[in-house]
């Protein structure tokens, strides 16, 4: 598939068309023409009695109606225009919106004499597509502008159920199992199968004459077309209303006018005939089979689908192919015979639903071996009308459809005003997107609005006709209708569509059915299962309870559940990779840390070793500085000098000092051990036995030298360590430390107290058990 073309984008503006309908006779009897409408050029001025006093309200449109006003006028004014640029490959919508019983669908549908703007635009159209039809039938509407080709046997089936349709409606045999039919005035001979006998029929149904009826039609006068206007009216025929020329209605753009297909162009034409009922949507083309007001069929009951583009769709429309004006209309009165219709208090032939035809224009264009096909469409929808129930006095069925609606239709209003202010906005910051938000547009809070929603968004030329009747008991309704209407007329979509065309290889003829060479080759084209991609709006319609879909229902649940499911277990798989990147995250910064504090804790380990080197070093040396002086104190020898705390003095310790002090402790401790033994026991001693005085009575020994012996105790072991150092050094293997907790000298332990300092060195030496080597 190629794309072909290039992006249009237009502003369009809605236009509003007001159309004034005249009395009734029963309503001139009855005293309603008390001149509240006024029209004046494209205005309305409405005369409001309002708490005593009347209010001038003035309303605008593209172009007011009259009461006068023919049908050919009517349709010259608003849809000859639409159908041309149809034809030229724009898509447009033509709605009519008013009260109930404001002429509606008189104006849309018409009579068998009076025919309205649809017999009157599919005239139009097939005169212009004279017989440029491409009748191969291969290529059928699919989704939204979407074209599907078909193979050989669904071209068959499509033939067979065109001819049955078209057959059964031609013979007048009634459809089987219609659940609601009408005998409505407008197309009231269709309805009886009377074909034959209406004046439409010769005219649309000839290609000359119906290509006539779209060349002459602006200038035909009504009378042709149907010589006798409705009597229900009040008994003036339309041309005596006064039929304004159509010049008078303004003069249109010969381009928009001028609706001749362009080259080579074959058109293959399709329609559609649905109704929005109660919120429901129905096939009114699909038979309906016998069933219950409580289970309708459900082959006519359609769902709404949206592209993957976003544009809604009807799921399973029937389309059928048309080739004259006279088959599309027979398709209209059968749909027509299905729709819902009512007697209410105010119309014998209230439309109870909004009803929708549509005409799917295919063009396919030879171009040199391969085709281009593209597709516009002719939407034409008549809106069930507003009503108040105070007035209808309606209940129960209608009472509820009124209510669906009032709804819809309030919807629509939303819709319209959401896109005007939206548009205002977008004025508002120079059109350049930015601004402030903007507001939300409910489309999908009906299914009326989601349907229009593609058009209003810019995707077709939107056209409405409000209607109105000039009753002064029903003004307040029409105020509300010329007010909407005047709103709407303000609204400019952006028209930003691709057009939608692809292209077919091989080459395309017209003429007629079975002709041409062959099967065009797929690609390009959509499969006939094109729903694969197809983005779904699930929606099943719970709105009226007799409508419910349980066949849908489970489908959708069983959908969802599998969408649930499938989206958990991604869910579940995001969070368990999610967790594993943050538990790999953790660990990497757990490593960094414990690495950095190994290095910091090893770093404090060697800081610490040296630390304790470097005070084990300045202890031994206070030790040998503080031994040296003491020894030379106790032996009263002069100050080496060399202890006087400083590291280079210290470094030089005399020799021979040493040796001396050496000499002088062995002889104490001798003598010490000699006088010890004699105090004992007197062993030796000539005087026997001795009392020894207390330590403290004795005087201090020669060389304790006043008050020198606290202080010797404790640096007595220094020395000994000094002067003995591997003795020490065996003492610790043997025996392990000095002393457990102070690592204090050996006679601090043999004193066996902590005032070991305290003790005289004779006593400490008299417990030693071993001589000293020293
Ligand atoms: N312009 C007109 N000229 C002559 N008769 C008209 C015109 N408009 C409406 N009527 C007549 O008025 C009556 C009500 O019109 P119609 O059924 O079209 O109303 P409606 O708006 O479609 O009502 P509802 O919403 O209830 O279906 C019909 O009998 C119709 O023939």
């Amino acid at each position: 598939m190629e794309a072909e073309g290039s992006r249009r984008e237009e502003s369009r503006t809605l236009q509003g068309f007001l159309r004034v309908r005249p009395f009734s006779r029963e309503e001139l009897q009855r005293g309603e023409d008390q001149g509240c409408l006024e029209l004046a050029g494209p205005s309305v001025l409405l005369s409001l009695p309002k708490a005593g006093v009347t209010s001038l309200q003035k309303f605008t449109f593209t172009q007011v109606l009259g009461p006068a006003c023919s049908q050919l006028d009517a349709f010259e004014a608003t849809v000859r225009a639409p159908v041309c640029a149809c034809v030229r490959g724009d898509s447009a919508l033509v709605f009519t919106y008013g009260v109930t019983s404001s002429g509606k669908t008189h104006t849309l549908m018409g009579s068998t004499r009076e025919p309205g703007l649809l017999p009157r635009a599919l005239g139009l159209l097939f005169g212009l597509l004279g017989d440029r039809q491409y009748r191969r039938w291969d290529l059928r509407p699919l989704r939204h502008g979407e074209v599907q080709r078909l193979e050989p046997d669904e071209v068959e089936a499509e033939r067979r159920i065109r001819a049955q349709l078209l057959a059964t409606e031609e013979d007048g045999a009634p459809v089987r199992g219609v659940r609601r039919s009408r005998s409505a005035p407008c197309l009231a001979l269709l309805h009886d199968g009377d074909f034959t006998a209406s004046p439409i029929l010769p005219i649309l149904e000839s290609t000359s004459l119906s290509q006539h009826l779209g060349e002459e039609m602006g200038r035909q006068p009504d009378r042709e077309m149907g010589p006798q206007p409705d009597r229900e009216m009040d008994g003036q025929p339309d041309r005596e209303m006064g039929p304004q020329p159509a010049r008078e209605m303004g003069p249109q753009p010969a381009r928009e006018m001028d609706g001749q297909p362009e080259g080579n162009q074959l058109f293959s034409v399709w329609v559609s005939f649905v109704e929005i009922y109660n919120e429901s949507m129905r096939d009114l083309l699909v038979q309906e089979d016998a069933g219950t007001a409580s289970q309708p069929n459900r082959a006519t009951t359609l769902r709404l689908g949206e592209d993957s583009n976003g544009h809604p769709y009807l799921k399973d429309v029937r389309w059928v192919g048309v080739s004259t004006a006279g088959q599309a209309l027979c398709l209209l009165a059968r749909g027509r015979r299905q729709q819902s219709v009512a007697q209410t208090r105010l119309n014998q032939t209230s439309s109870r639903s909004h009803s929708i035809f549509t005409v799917r224009l295919l063009r396919v264009q030879d171009e040199g071996g391969s085709s281009l096909v593209s597709s516009s469409e002719l939407t034409l929808c008549d809106l069930a009308g507003s009503e108040r129930s105070n007035k209808t006095q309606a209940t129960g069925q209608r009472l509820k459809e009124a209510n669906n609606i009032n709804g819809s239709l309030l919807t629509l209003g939303r819709c319209l005003q959401a896109l005007r202010a939206n548009q205002e906005a977008r004025a508002g910051d120079g059109g350049g997107g930015g601004g402030g938000p903007r507001a939300p547009v409910p489309f999908r809070e009906s299914r009326l609005t989601r349907l229009f929603q593609a058009a209003l968004l810019g995707g077709a030329r939107v056209l409405m006709v409000a209607c109105a009747n000039p009753c002064a008991s029903t003004l307040h309704e029409t105020a509300h209708t010329l007010a909407f209407a005047a709103l709407a007329q303000q609204v400019v979509s952006v028209a930003s569509q691709e057009p939608i065309s692809m292209r077919v290889r091989g080459s395309v003829r017209g003429g007629s059915a079975g002709g041409g060479g062959g099967a065009a080759e797929r690609g390009g084209l959509p499969s006939n299962s094109g729903d694969d991609n197809e983005e779904e709006d699930e929606e099943v319609d719970l709105s009226s309870d007799d409508e419910i879909d349980v066949e849908a229902l489970v489908g959708l649940v069983s959908r969802l559940r599998g969408r649930v499911v499938a989206e958990r277990a991604a869910r579940d798989r995001a969070e368990r990779q999610a967790r594993e990147e943050v538990a790999r995250d953790a660990m990497t910064h757990l490593r960094q840390v414990e690495a950095l504090w190994s290095q910091r804790l090893e770093a404090e380990r060697q800081a610490s070793e040296e630390r304790w080197e470097e005070r084990l070093r300045l202890y031994t040396d206070a030790m040998r500085r503080f031994a040296c002086r003491s020894a030379a104190t106790a032996l009263a020898l002069p100050d080496p000098g060399y202890c006087d705390g400083r590291e280079e003095q210290y470094s030089g310790v005399e020799p021979e000092s040493l040796e001396e002090a050496r000499k002088v402790i062995g002889q104490l401790r001798r003598e010490n051990a000699r006088l010890a033994g004699l105090l004992q026991g007197g062993t030796g001693h000539p005087l026997g036995p001795v009392a020894v005085p207390p330590s403290s009575s004795l005087p201090p020994p020669r060389w304790a030298g006043g008050g020198a012996a606290p202080l010797l105790g404790p640096l007595l072991g220094p020395i000994h360590e000094l002067l003995c150092p591997s003795q020490e050094g065996e003492e610790r293997q043997e025996g392990g430390p000095r002393t457990a907790e102070s690592g204090g000298p050996p006679w601090a332990v043999a004193h066996g107290g902590p005032g070991g300092g305290d003790a005289p060195p004779e006593a400490v030496a008299s417990q030693t058990s071993e001589p000293d080597s020293c």
